[in-house]
């Protein structure tokens, strides 16, 4: 036990991780922490009170003290029995309202990352920090409440009646002590170890799940159920092992714990033997004794053990406080103001752009996107498109230069009022689940079913919606796979419309709709586009001739720009991709 106060690491997390919980449920610890006293307070009296039973029955025979031995004893076990009851009721409570506090705060710190954090985090990976981790600091809070205060403060009493009553064999409490505790350390660097792997291996159970489930056609289609299984088949096996393993350890600490605490027992029962028989000792004093060294047992095993029992919590709570540290990827500045509202422009000046760790994008990029038009983005893959979409959004901050929306800059702004100007409609449309009413009306979650309904309408959507049997309160299922990839995207065109943005980004989708989708489709964007600036990155013939500006990129720099006409006329690279790339 004091060893492990030498672990700095774990010191500090435990620390840490106490004085945030206590702050927030004093009363409860309160309360439960003061139960455990009464509970080692009666622990010690149920030792002491078999000196009075043998000495006040076999040496003094009172039997006046009979009634008054019997109700003591009956008063110690009820009240031992409502203490116990009171702190299991308190620490439990304390213990899941811990849970739901560390899932919301572990939520809270994962919603607020930027987009970057996503991408170097995987899904897996935060799906089980949010159920283990908080689990795991809920854990380690009962061990260390439980051991460092009822463990422990029962051993302290116990001893105490154990000097009281015999000062000379208590030594061999002493002595047996810190043998008990070297050998348990021993075993300690092992289980951290391979508690570890047990979290890793948790995780990539969660992975294949998720992939088998996302990628559940490419499975199906490709045959690769062999080879999921086989990779499902060896976390859950590296799990069960690792599980093992830590068990066996556990258990390899009884042997020690049991034969020292036989020495120890059978010692004092031989020396206490010799003390009553010819040493004069009254045998009531050695009775208390040996019964508060039985006593003493159970809590100073598992005291002993608490290293090895918090080892497995305490990676749970190394990697939740990891993810409370990590900065935000993208984050307000303490002065950020609302946008103000404006007609709409856009403009990139002088933008410097790079990915984390990736050469730059954009270098010094100028772009005017005018108020109230139709921007649309080409060329070839990898020249940009998706980061101008990535910057308007202000998913990423540029490195230097700056984005502005009616000559405000984008970055001193509050995140909310940037996005709030915004309506997005990507090429991976996603529905959440639930009706398609909540879908649409994810676009602004104050609007009517009325709203609703003519932002569907004006989106082509209604006449299909309508058809369905639960019209609106049709289910959509896990990411909309109820629906055709067209009523998907034309729901995603209704949520735009519900939002009814100053500004309208579209990823147009490449995904090929039959004739009529497609003409629905396009239908519905462009009344989403009228007296917005829309910018839009353009697959389609149709979108192109459209727009009033087609910006050509190359290599993260405008090369054209211009209206269909005059850019076909050039000759450029515009002709060359309208020519190979945008034909139908
Ligand atoms: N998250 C990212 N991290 C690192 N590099 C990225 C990231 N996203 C894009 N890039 C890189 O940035 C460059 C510009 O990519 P961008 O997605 O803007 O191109 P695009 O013109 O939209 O391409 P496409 O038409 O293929 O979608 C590419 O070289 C790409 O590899």
């Amino acid at each position: 036990m004091f060893r492990f106060f030498r672990s700095t690491e774990n010191q500090r997390l435990i620390v840490r991780l106490v004085k945030e919980s206590f702050r927030e449920h004093r009363f409860g610890y309160g309360a439960a922490i003061l139960s455990m006293l009464v509970v080692a307070a009666m622990t010690g009296a149920s030792a002491w009170i078999l000196r009075e039973i043998t000495n006040e029955f076999v040496i003094y025979k009172r039997l006046d003290r009979v009634n008054l031995i019997a109700a003591a004893v009956a008063a110690i076990f009820i009240f031992k029995g409502v203490a116990n009851f009171v702190q299991a009721y308190f620490m439990s409570r304390v213990g899941n309202a811990i849970i739901a506090d560390r899932q919301r705060k572990i939520y809270d710190r994962i919603l607020a990352q930027g987009i970057e954090f996503y991408h170097s985090t995987s899904s897996s990976d935060l799906i089980t920090r949010m159920t283990n981790n908080a689990q795991a600091a809920r854990s380690v809070l009962d061990l260390v409440v439980t051991s460092y205060v009822r463990d422990l403060v029962t051993l302290i009493v116990l001893v105490a009646v154990m000097v009281w009553q015999q000062p000379a064999l208590s030594l061999i409490c002493f002595v047996i002590g810190p043998v008990a505790i070297f050998g348990v350390n021993r075993i300690l660097k092992r289980v951290r170890k391979i508690a570890a792997m047990e979290f890793r291996s948790l995780g990539q159970i969660v992975h294949v799940m998720q992939e088998t489930a996302i990628g559940v056609r490419v499975v199906k289609s490709f045959n690769l159920e062999g080879a999921m299984r086989k990779r499902m088949y060896k976390a859950v096996s590296d799990v069960e092992n690792r599980a093992n393993n830590i068990a066996t350890l556990e258990a390899a600490t009884s042997p020690v714990m049991e034969t020292l605490a036989g020495l120890a027992i059978s010692g004092a029962v031989f020396v206490s033997g010799f003390l009553v028989l010819q040493g004069g000792q009254m045998p009531g004093n050695i009775m208390a004794f040996i019964g508060a060294l039985l006593l003493a047992y159970e809590p100073a095993k598992r005291l002993a053990r608490v290293r090895i029992s918090l080892e497995t919590g305490i990676v749970g709570v190394r990697m939740m406080f990891q993810l409370a540290d990590r900065p935000l990827t993208l984050a307000e500045k303490p002065d950020a103001k609302p946008l103000q509202p404006g007609p709409g422009e856009i403009r990139f000046d002088g933008t410097s752009f790079a990915y984390p760790e990736s050469p730059p994008v954009f270098e010094g990029f100028d772009l005017t996107l005018e108020a109230g038009k139709m921007t649309a983005l080409v060329g070839p893959s990898g020249s940009g498109k998706s980061t101008i979409l990535n910057l308007i959004m202000r998913m990423y901050d540029p490195q230097s230069g700056r984005v502005l929306f009616d000559g405000q800059d984008i970055s001193y702004a509050t995140l909310a009022s940037v996005r709030e100007k915004i309506a997005y409609v990507s090429q991976d449309t996603f529905l959440f689940a639930g009706t398609i009413m909540h879908n649409i009306r994810l676009g602004r979650q104050d609007a009517t079913d009325e709203e609703v309904i003519a932002a569907a309408k004006a989106a082509n959507a209604h006449d299909f919606i309508s058809a369905m049997p639960k019209g609106y309160e049709t289910d959509v299922g896990e990411n909309g796979a109820l629906l055709s990839g067209g009523q998907r995207q034309r729901i995603s065109i209704a949520r735009a419309m519900l939002r009814n943005a100053e500004i309208l980004l579209l990823d147009e989708a490449t995904s090929a709709l039959d004739a009529e989708s497609e003409a629905l489709f396009r239908d519905a964007l462009q009344q989403l586009t009228v007296g917005r600036t829309t910018i839009v990155i353009a697959h389609r013939l149709s979108t192109v001739h459209q727009a009033d500006t087609i910006v050509v990129l190359e290599k993260g720099k405008v090369v054209e720009s211009g209206p269909h006409k005059i850019l076909l006329k050039q000759g450029g690279l515009y002709q060359k991709l309208y020519e190979y790339q945008l034909m139908p």
